[in-house]
């Protein structure tokens, strides 16, 4: 059988990182920076109020109270501006450029808010409430690097430095298609020997969580026919396709009897547990990346993790390596197949244990749904006594 190391090694050596696009602002949430992002001007570029208050000479308020009389009413985005003279104060807004001959601000809660002539009660220090022009940023400073992923901070810097557009990686589009002729939409009523469809929902939850973005295409029969077609219609918007099983050794495993032919796309076991059959490779001119996971759920959704995961990393620009682990102490014993690494699903607790949940079997998403971890077996361990220090994937 082959391992994991070498089968994620194979996908990842056939996975590309996607293109740049130049991407409009509303676009490029969740996608990976390709350039790197500079500022042409100074941020803040003026010199400007932090408070609601008066723009002052702090020299004029060293004893107070004193009254000074308004000479000027400055609101963010004023442009005439009027200076201060010695004597003089001007009110002004949060964010309105300081006038010159001010050198500190007096915040509205320290004088009787008077708009012809204002008293202050307290003395200032030089440089109150003011906002330094570039402090934020300089002239020319990089502030984003290429191979960062664009949240929401990052998008506002992006507006903040004026860009309407950005080169970056897009968030791959990842199709998602679950066989089984036993599959009905949730929703729907069950007829004897049917189950409800999870899987498509879950992996294309999965594939949104990765900050990819998941369109689930809805499940197919056993008919290798029905796939093939339904594959086709995707395959030109999909930078990477899913789909959940026929792959391991029935009669009817549509996926498998689908996509052997084409030469491509490779059906093996893979030594671990669950998720052992395992299909992968490449459809169509474009060599779109197809993951053809097992279709008991707990094997689709560990499969995803292990190999869908890094790959779509990989798409968007990012390392893409197997899951990063900890280490925490198991609170039971745990039993594993020889020859094959587990994937036994557990409950990682604050004070560093790992309890495995009731229910180890590749059918039981309940189980699946109650834990927060993974706790990883290797292939030479059959047993684990309780206490025991094991590796855990959080999930
Ligand atoms: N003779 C053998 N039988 C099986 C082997 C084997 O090596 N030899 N491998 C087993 C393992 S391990 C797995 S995992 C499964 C994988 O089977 P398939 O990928 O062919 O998946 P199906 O047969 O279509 O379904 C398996 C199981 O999962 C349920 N299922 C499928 N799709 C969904 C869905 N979208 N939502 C919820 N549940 C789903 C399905 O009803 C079956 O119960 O094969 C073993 N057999
Ligand atoms: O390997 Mo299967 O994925 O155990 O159920």
């Amino acid at each position: 059988m082959k391992s994991v190391d070498t089968h994620l090694a194979e996908i990842l050596a056939t996975v590309r990182p996607l293109a740049p696009l130049e991407l409009e602002l509303e676009q490029a949430l969740g996608a990976t920076l390709a350039e790197e992002l500079s500022s042409p001007v100074p941020l803040p570029p003026f010199d400007n109020s932090a408070m609601d208050g008066y723009a002052v000479r702090s020299a004029d308020i060293s004893a107070v109270p004193v009254t000074l009389p308004v000479i000027d009413d400055v609101a963010a985005g004023s442009v005439e501006l009027r200076a201060v003279g010695p004597g003089h104060a001007v009110r002004i807004m949060t964010g309105a450029p300081l006038p010159a001959g001010a050198d500190a601000v007096v915040p509205v809660e320290w004088t009787d808010g008077g708009t012809v002539s204002v008293t202050i009660d307290r003395p200032v220090q030089e440089g109150n409430a003011i906002r330094r022009a570039g402090e934020d940023v300089q002239a020319g400073e990089v502030v984003l690097k290429p191979g960062t992923v664009i949240g929401a901070a990052q998008l506002g810097i992006i507006a903040g430095v004026g860009r309407r557009r950005v080169l970056a990686r897009p968030r791959p589009r990842v199709v998602v298609i679950s066989t089984g002729a036993e599959l009905v939409e949730p929703g729907g009523q069950l007829a004897p020997g049917q189950i409800w469809d999870s899987n498509s929902f879950t992996l294309t939850a999965a594939v949104r969580e990765t900050g990819a973005e998941g369109f689930r295409a809805g499940s197919v029969g056993d008919d290798p026919a029905v796939l093939l077609d339904r594959l086709d219609t995707h395959l030109m918007r999909a930078d990477a396709i899913i789909t959940s099983g026929g792959v391991s050794m029935g009669a009817y495993e549509p996926v498998k009897e689908a996509l052997s032919p084409l030469g491509t796309v490779r059906f093996e076991k893979v030594a671990m547990q669950p998720g052992m059959p395992q299909g992968f490779g490449v459809l169509g001119e474009d060599q779109v990346p197809i993951f053809a996971l097992p279709g008991n759920p707990v094997s689709s959704f560990v499969s995803f993790m292990l190999f869908v995961r890094p790959a779509l990393d990989k798409m968007r620009g990012l390392p893409g390596g197997l899951p990063e682990s900890l280490t925490a102490y198991v609170t039971g014993p745990l039993r594993s197949p020889a020859g094959r690494r587990s994937y036994l699903r557990g409950v990682l607790a604050s004070d560093g244990t790992v309890s495995p949940v009731h229910g180890q079997g590749s059918h039981q998403l309940a189980a699946l749904a109650s834990a927060n971890a993974l706790i990883v077996v290797p292939e030479d361990v059959t047993e684990v006594p309780g206490g025991t220090e094991v590796e855990v994937i959080r999930l």
